[in-house]
Order: C-alpha cells, then structure tokens, then sequence
C-alpha cells in the first residue's frame, strides 16, 4: 500500500468477491491512491470510517448495497457503485439521502467497461433508425441477477431513444408458446440473458429493418477491463456531489 500525502483513501466493500479482489488490486496499484479497507460480509462498516475512508468502492450484491450506501452517506464518504439492482426508486432514495448531506457524491455505474459505456452510447444513436432492436446479454453463470443491470440501463436509453423520436411498438407477431421464449421486456424492448461457463461479461444489440441488421457488441473478457472506469470513477468523485447515474459525464 503507499500512503503518499495526496492519496485518496479508499475503502472497498465486497473485497473478497470477484470484483473487489480486482480493485483492491487495482487502488493498491494506483500511484495516487491509499487502500484503507478491505471489507466483506460480515465485516463492521465502521472500520472504514476509523480507517478515514474518503470513497468507497462497493461491489456487493443487490441485496446488500443499499444499506451499505445509506451508512457511507450519513457518514459523508462518497460511493462508487457497481452493484446492480438500481430501480427508479433506489436512486429516488439514494437522492433523498444526499440531499441531506451536500458534500457527499454517490456514482452508480451500470457497467464501468469503456467498451461497454460506448456499447450503450452507439445503441441509443442508433435506437431512432430500425424498426426493430433486442439485446443479448451473456455472462458467467455465477452471476445473481438476470437480466444484468448493463441490459436493463441499455434498454431504458433505447426506449427513451424510440419514444423521442416517436416510433411506435416493435413489429412481432410470435405468440409465446412457452413463458419466456421471448426474453423479458423491459420498457418494450425484449432482453434476453444467457448464462454459460466460460464467460464473463457480453453483450449485444440487435437492431433490424426492412433488408438490414446492425449488431453492436461489447465482450468484456477479463474483470481488468472494468479497472480503468472504477479508478477514473473514484478520482473524480471527490468533485462530484449529489447522484450519478452511469459513467458517461464522467469522461467527457
Ligand atoms: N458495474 C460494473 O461494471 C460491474 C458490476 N458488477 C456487479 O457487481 C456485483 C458484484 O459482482 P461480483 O464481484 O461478480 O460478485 P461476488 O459474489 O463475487 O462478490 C460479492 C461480494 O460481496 C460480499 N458481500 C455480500 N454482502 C455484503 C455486505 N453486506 N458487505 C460487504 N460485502 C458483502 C460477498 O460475500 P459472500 O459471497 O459471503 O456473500 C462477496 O464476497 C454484482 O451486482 C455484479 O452484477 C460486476 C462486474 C462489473
Ligand atoms: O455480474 C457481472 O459479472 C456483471 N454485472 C454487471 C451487469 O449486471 O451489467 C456489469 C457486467 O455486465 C458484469
């Protein structure tokens, strides 16, 4: 660990799972960065406030993440999210409680791949042009929660995509003869969630019109890949207060 006058302290939360191993690696490794602590389940939070954490870094479970949130904000530490499971209404929460606190920034990224937030970004352009659009999304079969949050946040920018430019519903005459052949829909936009040993974390977007396809894919084929947005994410935190959803503002 270097503790170098300027370093930001970072605590991280689900340090024993998949992810948080991969970011304390990756704070440790950073020249501008203190890794206070290491938390998992079970561990007592406050060890991170006498640790003087100034950003968290949570990557828990859906379960877990909005208790931990609502303790690091009263404790006026900031959060960066990777943690899926973010409705509407957590983040209506997760605004009320830093609404109360002024100083405190809470960053909720659906996925931190740059790959990926381009992914999203070339998937909502491209929303307003076909008639027709589906995501696949694939990962590890270890994963808790179908469909990823990636798909979910893909399909919210897409729908939002459509309506702005006044498309209607998609065209599909398929009568489901089995729950679920069709995937799940999600604001009108069918998403559907492969889990198989091997993978780790993919995703594609189908689009279709009369005569042409665009499929856009992002693979993420090593946890690393998430690292650079984590750590731009923490770095930036500091002078972002209030909620952000998503890591695009964050690299402009
Ligand atoms: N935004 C992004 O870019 C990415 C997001 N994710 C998301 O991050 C989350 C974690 O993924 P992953 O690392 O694969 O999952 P893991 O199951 O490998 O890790 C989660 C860890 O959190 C621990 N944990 C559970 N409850 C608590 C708690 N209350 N306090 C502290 N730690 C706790 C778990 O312990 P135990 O096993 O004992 O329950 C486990 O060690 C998922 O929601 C996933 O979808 C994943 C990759 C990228
Ligand atoms: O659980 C995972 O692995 C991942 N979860 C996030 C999601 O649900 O979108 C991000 C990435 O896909 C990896």
């Amino acid at each position: 660990m270097t503790n170098q006058a300027e370093s930001i302290r970072v605590g991280v939360l689900g340090a024993r799972g998949r992810m948080g191993l991969e970011v304390c690696k990756a704070v440790d490794a950073a020249g501008d960065m203190e890794l206070v602590a290491m938390l998992d389940q079970g561990d007592e939070l406050f060890k991170a406030s006498e640790a003087h954490a100034q950003v968290f870094v949570d990557f828990t479970t859906p379960d877990a993440v909005m208790d931990n949130l609502r303790w690091a904000v009263d404790q006026g530490i900031s959060v960066v999210v990777g943690t899926t499971g973010f409705t509407d209404e957590r983040l209506s929460q997760v605004r009320e409680w830093l609404a109360a606190k002024p100083g405190v920034g809470v960053l909720v990224a659906p996925n931190f791949g740059l790959g990926a937030v381009l992914m999203m970004q070339f998937a909502a352009r491209a929303a307003r042009y076909f008639d027709s659009v589906e995501i696949i999304e694939q990962h590890h079969p270890r994963k808790l929660d179908a469909p990823s949050g990636t798909s979910t946040h893909t399909a919210h920018l897409i729908a939002q995509a459509r309506a702005e430019a006044g498309l209607g519903p998609m065209p599909d005459a398929t009568k489901e003869e089995v729950d679920g052949a069709r995937g799940a829909d999600i604001d009108g936009v069918r998403v559907h969630s492969v889990r198989a040993a091997g993978l780790v974390a993919h995703q594609e977007v189908l689009f279709g019109s009369l005569g042409e396809t665009l499929t856009i894919r992002h693979d993420s084929l090593d946890r690393v890949s998430f690292m650079p947005g984590v750590l731009l994410g923490v770095r930036k935190i500091l002078e972002r207060p209030g909620l952000t959803v998503g890591l695009d503002s964050f690299l402009d």
